[in-house]
């Protein structure tokens, strides 16, 4: 069983695996007449393969037990994966680098502080959406279209927080 303490997420440490979501720590620029910031293209959205279209989803989840314990994680070979927490839920990200295995030294596990979303590049292993502390609604942006979007790989983890 690989035993990992969620560490707090950070852009820097998540870039092998994607995008942070973040007003924090992105750049903006004026719209509106000055009345809104855009923060501007802050997540790479991959639609790849036949018949590929973007969705745009709402995820509504109970949360999860400490510790979590993980009999797989999961990719979307086809599509990133955003998620979006809409009332500042916190929630576990587990990932480990695109590839068609899973080194255990690779896995790396994060806790959000209810201010960051996700974007999991396409590829990058993860473990399903995992809120913390009360039932979590998500705005999710993904790929739908034609062929298998989602392979799985037997991993057993258990994530603490520190
Ligand atoms: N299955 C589904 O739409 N969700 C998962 O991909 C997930 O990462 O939660
Ligand atoms: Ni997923």
């Amino acid at each position: 069983m690989l035993e990992l303490t969620a560490r707090p997420l950070t852009p820097e440490a998540f870039a092998p695996f994607g995008d942070v979501i973040d007003t924090r720590t992105s750049e903006y620029f004026p719209i509106n007449a000055g009345r809104t910031r855009r923060y501007h293209d802050l997540a790479k959205v991959e639609t790849l393969g036949d018949e590929a279209r973007t969705l745009i989803s709402i995820f509504v989840s109970q949360p999860v037990s400490l510790p979590l314990t993980l009999d797989f994680l999961e990719r979307h070979p086809q599509g990133s994966q955003a998620f979006m927490p809409l009332h500042e839920e916190r929630f576990l990200v587990v990932v480990a680098p695109p590839g068609e295995s899973i080194d255990p030294d690779s896995v790396r596990a994060f806790v959000t502080d209810g201010h960051q979303g996700v974007n999991y590049h396409a590829g990058t292993w993860h473990a399903i959406q995992s809120v913390l502390e009360r039932e979590g609604e998500f705005l999710v942006v993904d790929r739908g279209g034609a062929g298998n979007n989602c392979d799985e790989h037997p991993l057993a983890v258990r994530v603490a927080l520190d």
